[in-house]
């Protein structure tokens, strides 16, 4: 989609993140965005966790065991890395500092614990955006109509949503996943405007300098 906002000016790209307690969405909204705009692309993480039904190696997740995923600790393969759900996560470092200089957008669906590590070393490049379900008995019923995950897996999953709740402020935005639509919408807003910050926007220097000379 272009975007007529920032199809004139250089700028710098940003790291787009959203992170929502298990099943409130986030997979959905990330699909649709990446469907939609051809500015953003995925950040695919590596997981020790099994692959689900349905899930593509190399485009949802790159699937490894543990000793694979160690080895790439040790070699400083990851921007951040944490365990989540009982599995390792991890942001590969590869290609990321390439694209949002080219001025292409990063998106990551990762949790509060990589949220942090990001916004510690990248601060002025991260946007963070926090998404919730309208309410918790919602949550269970999205976690089950998914189909993905055994009911052990689920009462897990339901078991952790408080806490992940709970790092709500550590965002810069909060939407409620009430109607997919209407929070798809809010969430390409605030991309929107976040690509037009005067910050990212590189070109703007020589195009002001410009307008004033003379
Ligand atoms: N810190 C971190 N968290 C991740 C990464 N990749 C995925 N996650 C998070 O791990 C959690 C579990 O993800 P997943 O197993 O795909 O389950 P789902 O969120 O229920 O679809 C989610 O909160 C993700 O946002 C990563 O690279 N780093
Ligand atoms: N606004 C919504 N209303 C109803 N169902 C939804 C909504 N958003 C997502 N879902 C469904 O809820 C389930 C969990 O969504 P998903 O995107 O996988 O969540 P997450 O990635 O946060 O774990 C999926 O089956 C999805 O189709």
């Amino acid at each position: 989609m272009a975007d007529p906002t920032t199809d004139t000016l250089h700028r710098r790209g940003l790291m787009f993140i959203l992170s929502s307690p298990s099943g409130a969405g986030k997979t959905t909204i990330a699909r649709k965005l990446l469907a939609e705009d051809a500015e953003i692309a995925m950040s695919i993480s590596v997981t020790t966790r099994p692959m689900r039904p349905g899930e593509v190696e190399g485009k949802d997740y790159f699937f490894v065991d543990q000793p694979t995923f160690d080895r790439m600790v040790e070699e400083n393969a990851f921007y951040e890395w944490a365990h989540v759900f009982g599995n390792c996560y991890g942001t590969p470092k590869a290609h990321i500092r390439e694209r949002l200089k080219q001025g292409s957008d990063v998106l990551f669906d990762i949790d509060w614990q990589g949220t942090q590590q990001l916004h510690q070393k990248a601060q002025a490049d991260v946007v963070r955006v926090f998404i919730l379900p309208p309410s918790v008995e919602e949550l269970g019923r999205r976690l089950a109509g998914r189909g993905t995950d055994s009911a052990e897996v689920i009462a897990a999953r339901m078991a952790r949503a408080q806490a992940e709740i709970s790092h709500w402020d550590g965002y810069d935005y909060v939407v409620i996943n009430d109607e997919v639509e209407s929070c798809f919408a809010k969430v390409k807003q605030i991309l929107a405007a976040e690509r037009m910050r005067r910050t990212r926007q590189t070109g703007l220097i020589d195009f002001v300098r410009n307008l004033t000379r003379g």
